[in-house]
């Protein structure tokens, strides 16, 4: 099947777009992909929605597939396939759409991502996959992380040594080990640029810290790393996950902007450090995917605390795609009945499948 699958992370960044064919077992091809930016209109519009989102807290209805943001969400996606679509010219077979993550709180089986499926199969004349965490959530599961499979059939497609660790630094870190005899370990880590982001954001001074300059001049903070890591979610075992906006800048506020960036960047190094020393064995290798990895001195941390970082791209990857991969192979599992999370990944009782499929609207297709 060809599939193009979409990623519209926490950090609001735009849409990443990603075509592959697949059997839902192996990546046989990789085709084109791209990033739609957001608009700066529209992500203020997606920003909002966010905020609206935690402050109601799941309580009150968050309106998902209506109103402002989901529109946001579903034009600036469509606007990607066409620009996509301009490029390649090919058949699709599937569409797996994962939506714009406005709140996750698992413990109350609750996770909101905007965006209509139906609508977006519409529009773009092809069958969507959608709702990839729903079923995983209901069965008691953390609904996240869901990029594992996909990390497993890469590791395998590059013909890695196993222990290998996948780590995706995005607003949130999340982690994928993968053992000699088939075994899968993911979860949250911790933040990974998110509050970062939010630093510079908050102080006016761009988007992210661009090549990790800020914390390359800064010095951590002792004390503010401390009241950071004081959380027990780092020291719990086993499946977890987060929301975005589950940490907060309060320990940073009152320091320079470089040392803010320092503090934090050191912050998710040694998050993802505690969540190392939680691993069965020490990766050989740790594969990094996101845009993290285009910061230097959050890599140089991470290095220093976990051993031999190389970027998904090294090893012949795409490292900005692999979350809008991962989508279009969850999609292709999702048809053929596959399992899509694994009680290594998300802590569901056993291996499930998920994800909703929507058709194209019999007005559509008449
Ligand atoms: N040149 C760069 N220098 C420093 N940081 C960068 C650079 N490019 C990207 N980043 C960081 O990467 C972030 C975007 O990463 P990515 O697109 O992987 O996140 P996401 O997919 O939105 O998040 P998540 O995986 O949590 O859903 C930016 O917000 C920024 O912090
Ligand atoms: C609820 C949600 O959207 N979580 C994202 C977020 O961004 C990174 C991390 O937190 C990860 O758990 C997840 O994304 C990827 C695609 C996942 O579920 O594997």
């Amino acid at each position: 099947m060809r599939v193009l699958g979409f990623m519209s992370g926490t950090s609001l960044d735009g849409v990443d777009a990603a075509i592959i064919e697949t059997d839902g077992v192996t990546v046989i091809e990789f085709g084109p992909a791209l990033l739609l930016p957001f608009t700066t209109e529209e992500r203020s519009i997606l920003v909002s929605a966010t905020e609206d989102a935690v402050l109601r807290d799941g309580r009150g209805e968050t309106p998902a597939v209506s109103g402002a943001a989901a529109q946001v969400v579903l034009d600036a996606h469509v606007r990607a396939a066409e620009q996509l679509r301009a490029e390649d010219g090919g058949d699709l077979d599937l569409v797996g759409f994962h939506g714009q993550t406005v709140l996750h709180r698992p413990e109350r089986r609750l996770t909101i991502q905007l965006g209509d499926p139906s609508a977006l199969a519409d529009a773009l004349g092809v069958p969507v996959v959608a709702n990839l965490r729903q079923m995983d959530l209901a069965a008691g599961g953390q609904g996240a992380p869901i990029v594992p499979a996909y990390h497993a059939a890469l590791a395998d497609r590059i013909g890695a040594e196993r222990p290998i660790a996948f780590l995706n630094l995005g607003g949130v870190a999340n982690l994928t080990w993968l053992g000699r005899d088939g075994e899968m370990i993911a979860f949250d880590t911790g933040p990974a640029n998110g509050l970062v982001d939010l630093a510079v954001q908050a102080r006016g001074l761009g988007r992210y810290d661009d090549g990790g300059r800020y914390a390359a001049a800064g010095h951590v903070d002792a004390g503010a790393l401390s009241s950071l890591l004081n959380s027990p979610y780092f020291h719990r075992a086993g499946a977890k996950s987060l929301d975005r906006y589950d940490f907060s800048l309060d320990a940073v506020t009152s320091l320079s902007i470089e040392d803010a960036a320092a503090t934090l960047t050191a912050f998710t190094a040694e998050t993802v450090g505690l969540a190392a020393d939680q691993l069965p064995s020490a990766p050989g290798r740790w594969v990094i995917c996101g845009g993290g990895r285009h910061n230097p001195t959050m890599m140089r941390a991470l290095a220093d605390r976990v051993g031999r970082c190389d970027t998904a791209d090294a090893l012949g990857l795409r490292g900005d795609f692999i979350e809008a991969e991962a989508i279009a192979f969850l999609a292709a599992r999702s048809v053929a009945g596959l399992p899509i999370t694994f009680p290594g990944t998300t802590g569901v009782p056993h291996p499930m499948t998920g994800g909703e499929r929507f058709g194209i609207s019999q007005e559509k297709t008449a």
